[in-house]
């Protein structure tokens, strides 16, 4: 065995190519046993074994720096640089991230999580050297899903533009997490597929060099022939003329031609892209057959590839989708736009009813939501499903565009809240925050899946503006669902236990808390009302004036930033009143960013827990009895 031997990424200098081929077969017999346990993004990573092997075989991290977009494909990197030990604990409490993590090895140069920044990481890191007079090598590893990002095309111009020396590395299997879409994915497509571009490239690139140039006017034209025949046949020729040398397509899994490009590249003055053709999944059938399923995959059984997956109630996604294939039935207006999160966000259900009106942009969360406004403008009901994480690479569009026109665009936000496993990158903590004090926008979120689906009925009946609505990437509560969908009242909280003395206003999953802990001070005697604040903008402002009249003691929780979301949105409402007695405590998530590990360690990690609620009730309860205590009553 090899791959015990390998505490250090140097430690593979002294192997032969055939070492490190064997080497690679080890790795991935590794990575598909630990993740039958702990699961996570398998198919990503059986994709770049050998291209993870090769690039730690021919530069020197962390000196050189290596640039993992997104890091999700990060797994092999991580076990050659001596975190091998550690993937029992994968994207566990306190274990391993999924993701590239400065704070674990030196390794990791740069941390991800969202797509597409690599590139303009790299740029960065160039600059700096050059300006620092320095000579390590700089080498992004971008995806062709996460090359479908803005950002992306924003680096390469820039990039192409400076002219430093970088090796981009294009890993191309095809598929972002469901098949890749859009312009640049059919081109890569089509070096891919024609083969012929190989053979015939040097050729080409010989005959165009022996066209001798016959004075100006043929000159011109012979050049213009040069570059409508490379336009042709000489694969890569955007990213060149994009200021790139253009190396490929190289096969991915082909350790020595894989080092033998590095060379190639290395010898380049500027800026070098070399396109790896992978396989997502490689060297595991089921993942192979479906590198769609397992790019993210709970445990499983490496014989069957059955994954583990306890079946229970079903997600809030699937009723979303279900929901949402129920009202397009009866209304036309309505499409659905997804950057790059068809399965994720539910909507394959949808896709497949209403293929016209399935609108994948890839990962482009900014075009998504622009042109959503647009389609809002011209009279459709545009449903804007995006993960809440994502949708802040949106933030002046939906600004800009969405509400400034307040167009009537639906969000569908899921993961709303704390996300499990893939921790600080992917909580979905901050769009109360930054969607709630944005002009024209109602934001709501449900106690249940009943409730969301009569909010998703809500959103479309409503045709004042942009709506949205968040949840969970929970499991549902497990309530009947109404056949009959009725739009709610904007603006309006449901009260379910009566406030006496003190309430908890609470949104989404934290409303079985606040019942639970309610329930639970009560046998102690304090009676704590329960209020479903449905509505984080607007605010039920009569129901908080009726609390301040009552002198209620008020705890807001809520599965969002404390700082921005609906508690400083009740505590400014209060102040803008006057109503300054009123006694209001905040119980969200803190100012820092929360790990990964499970939803409810997360939640426990910051106090969201019934223990936690009840003994606020419980101090409430005490003041209150030793303020009456000191209160002079006259006699
Ligand atoms: C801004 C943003 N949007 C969406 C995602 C969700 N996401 C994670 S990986 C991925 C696909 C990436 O495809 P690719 O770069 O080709 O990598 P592969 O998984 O194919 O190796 C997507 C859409 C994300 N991480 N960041
Ligand atoms: C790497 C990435 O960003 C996605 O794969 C993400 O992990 C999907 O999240 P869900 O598992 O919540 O769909
Ligand atoms: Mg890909």
């Amino acid at each position: 065995m090899l791959l015990p031997q390998i505490k250090q990424p140097s430690d593979l200098k002294s192997m032969s190519q055939d070492d490190l081929v064997l080497l690679s077969a080890e790795i991935r017999q590794f990575l598909i046993e630990k993740l039958s346990a702990t699961g996570g993004h398998l198919a990503p990573n059986l994709g770049v074994v050998e291209l993870t092997v090769a690039l730690h075989y021919c530069y020197n991290s962390p000196v050189d720096k290596m640039i993992f977009d997104v890091g999700h494909q990060a797994y092999v990197h991580k076990v050659l640089t001596g975190r091998m030990d550690r993937f029992d604990t994968l994207r566990q409490h306190n274990g391993l991230c999924g993701f590239v993590k400065r704070n674990e090895s030196e390794h990791d140069v740069w941390e991800a999580g969202h797509s597409s920044t690599s590139l303009s990481a790299a740029m960065g890191m160039a600059l700096a050297r050059d300006l620092k007079g320095e000579d390590n090598k700089v080498i992004p590893i971008i995806g062709d899903g996460a090359l479908t990002g803005g950002m992306a095309f924003e680096a390469l111009n820039h990039i192409g533009h400076e002219q430093k020396k970088m090796m981009v590395i294009l890993n191309d299997n095809e598929m972002s997490i469901a098949p890749n879409v859009g312009a640049m994915h059919k081109y890569l497509s089509k070096i891919r597929s024609d083969r012929h571009y190989l053979k015939a490239k040097d050729d080409v690139e010989g005959m165009l060099k022996r066209i001798p140039a016959i004075g100006d006017r043929l000159a011109k034209s012979a050049s213009w022939i040069k570059d409508s025949v490379k336009y042709m046949m000489v694969p890569g020729v955007l990213f060149e003329e994009l200021g790139f040398k253009y190396l490929g397509p190289i096969d991915g899994h082909d350790i020595p031609k894989l080092i033998e490009a590095f060379k190639q590249a290395d010898n380049v003055e500027g800026p070098v892209l070399v396109h790896v053709l992978t396989t997502k999944g490689k060297g595991y059938q089921p993942a192979e057959a479906d590198s769609h399923k397992w790019h993210g995959i709970s445990p499983y059984k490496i014989e069957s590839g059955q994954v583990l997956k306890a079946v229970g109630k079903p997600m809030y996604t699937e009723i979303f989708g279900q929901t949402l294939v129920e009202l397009a039935k009866e209304d036309k207006r309505i499409v659905a736009v997804t950057p790059a999160m068809p399965t994720g966000s539910g909507l394959i259900p949808f896709s497949k009813e209403f293929p016209d009106r399935m609108i994948d942009v890839g990962i482009a969360e900014q075009h998504a939501a622009t042109m959503s406004a647009a389609l809002a403008m011209e009279g459709l009901k545009p449903i804007f499903a995006v993960y809440s994480t994502f949708m802040q690479r949106a933030y002046d569009q939906i600004v800009h565009d969405i509400c400034r026109h307040n167009a009537n665009v639906i969000f569908a936000i899921d993961r709303a809240g704390f996300v499990g496993p893939d921790g600080e990158t992917h909580q979905g903590v901050y769009d109360v925050a930054f969607m709630r004090h944005i002009p024209n926008i109602v934001l709501m979120m449900p106690k249940d899946e009943n409730e969301l689906r009569h909010m998703m009925k809500t959103a479309i009946e409503y045709n004042d503006g942009p709506i949205a609505y968040r949840y969970p990437r929970n499991n549902v509560v497990g309530v009947p669902l109404d056949e009959q969908l009725v739009p709610i009242p904007i603006g309006t909280w449901e009260q379910i236990r009566p406030a006496e003395g003190y309430a908890i206003i609470a949104s989404g999953s934290m409303l079985q808390i606040a019942e639970e802990a309610a329930e639970l001070v009560k046998r102690e005697g304090i009676t704590a009302g329960v209020i479903n604040a449905r509505f984080l903008k607007p605010l039920d402002e009569q129901m908080l004036r009726d609390l301040a009249v009552r002198g209620t003691k008020i705890i807001v929780l809520e599965e969002a930033s404390q700082a921005g979301s609906m508690g400083s949105a009740v505590l400014e409402f209060y102040a803008e009143q006057g109503l300054h007695d009123v006694q209001v405590h905040l119980m969200g998530i803190p100012d820092r960013f929360i790990e990964h590990g499970s939803i409810n360690e997360q939640r426990a990690e910051v106090g969201l827990t019934v223990e936690n609620v009840s003994s606020e009730l419980r101090s409430l309860a005490a003041q209150s009895s030793y303020s009456m205590s000191r209160t002079k009553f006259p006699s």
